[in-house]
């Protein structure tokens, strides 16, 4: 069994090594003459899986350790017999600690309270819902988007994107991007909408550059329209426009989804799934791959304030390191993608140990998703 990995998934010659000969490469450069004799091919987003990269190879199984899947043509892989697995849901967490940090960031920045705005978020799926629920917990009201779910009936106070525009003080879009029917994506935030938004509202693209329109977004914040704009996307990658990166608050080169808990549950997905595909039962545990984070544990006392927070959230994962690697590195040419390909090895809330003598504010930091427990004051 050959099988060729995109180099930029952890643990993955370590897993696919058991089942078979692999070799990896930068996914920018799998093109049909590197496949040779290959008969699996695992990708993340950057290689277009369509016919013309498979239509002539030996390749019985595509896995994609990615949640967004618009690089692969799906219904071509399945009329030709290929199997196919994504991973779906794998850096939903990184994405909703890369947004809660940027948030947490612009309100220093800015002074004010996360808990006083009120945030709108598009695309309610495993990065929405869970975003949904962190920032619940943290008392911020929010107001959710997704007509997909709300047509299908989902249970859920769904809104259409025209109220989160005119109510919410944050749009945050996690939506798929999509070129066809109703519900498509392709520049769902065009000209348009970036003139309805409120002076000093904030957007925040972490799903598909292509979603926002950029060359409109570089238009109206150079008519001095006071917008924040956090971008972890582009349109196109992994090319930059200077002049936008420029002018938006925070600037990254599409690493929400990085954390290693993020990469390495993708890797595992797709292992699990081709394993289960040639009949391999061998299930990962997690656990058992990752490193020991770190900074493993912190001692905190009394109530949880926001300052609080931002300090606990910051000392795991703060967004400003990389918009500042990304502003560093910007102007050379390749930059975006080696950030990307040597990304600094970042935790999930979930590694932190947080003790407080405070039991509200246990509860809560464990809702938050962090390993919290409570310890008597001394
Ligand atoms: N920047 C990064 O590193 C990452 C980016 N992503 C991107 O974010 C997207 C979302 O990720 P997940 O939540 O894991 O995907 P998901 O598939 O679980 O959720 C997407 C949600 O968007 C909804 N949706 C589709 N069209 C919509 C529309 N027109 N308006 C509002 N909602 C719409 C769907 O109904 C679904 O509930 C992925 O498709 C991927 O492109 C995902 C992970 C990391
Ligand atoms: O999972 C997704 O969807 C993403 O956007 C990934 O985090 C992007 O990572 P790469 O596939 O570009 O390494």
């Amino acid at each position: 069994m050959n099988i060729l990995l995109d180099e930029n998934m952890p643990y993955a010659h370590q897993l696919f090594g058991r089942l078979g000969a692999v070799r990896s490469l930068p996914g920018r450069r799998i093109n049909s003459a590197a496949l040779g004799q290959t008969d699996a091919l695992m990708v993340r987003s950057v290689t277009p899986v369509t016919a013309s990269l498979l239509a002539n190879s030996a390749i019985r199984f595509v896995g994609s350790a990615t949640a967004g899947t618009d690089h692969v043509d799906e219904a071509w892989l399945e009329q030709a017999g290929i199997g196919f697995s994504a991973a779906p849901g794998c850096n939903a967490l990184a994405v909703v600690e890369y947004v809660i940090s940027a948030l947490l960031s612009l309100g220093q920045r800015d002074d004010f309270l996360l808990k006083d705005r009120t945030v709108g978020i598009i695309g309610v799926g495993n990065v929405g819902s869970r975003l949904n629920q962190r920032l619940s917990a943290l008392g911020v009201r929010t107001l959710l988007c997704d007509p997909l779910r709300a047509d299908r009936g989902d249970e859920g106070d769904f809104a259409d994107l025209a109220t989160l525009v005119r109510e919410a003080d944050v749009l945050t879009f996690h939506t798929p991007l999509t070129d066809q029917g109703a519900y498509r994506t392709r520049h769902l935030v065009d000209e348009a909408l970036l003139a309805c938004l409120p002076d000093n509202a904030i957007l925040i693209n972490a799903c598909r550059g292509p979603v926002v329109d950029n060359a409109a977004l570089l238009r109206v914040l150079q008519t001095g329209k006071p917008l924040s704009v956090v971008l972890d996307v582009w349109e196109p990658e992994p090319d930059l426009c200077l002049p936008l990166l420029s002018r938006v608050s925070l600037a990254t080169p599409h690493i929400a989804g990085y954390s290693l808990e993020g990469k390495a549950r993708g890797t595992t997905q797709v292992y699990d799934a081709f394993s289960r595909f040639i009949g391999v039962n061998d299930p990962v545990a997690l656990d058992s791959l990752l490193p020991p984070p770190a900074v493993a544990s912190v001692a905190i006392r009394g109530e949880l304030d926001e300052s609080m927070l931002r300090q606990l959230v910051h000392l795991v994962y703060d967004v400003r390191r990389d918009d500042g690697m990304l502003r560093r590195a910007a102007a050379a040419a390749g930059e975006f993608d080696r950030l990307r390909r040597d990304y600094p090895v970042r935790r999930e809330w979930s590694s932190l140990r947080v003790e407080t003598d405070n039991a509200a504010s246990a509860a809560l930091l464990a809702e938050l998703g962090f390993n919290a427990g409570l310890a008597p004051s001394r």
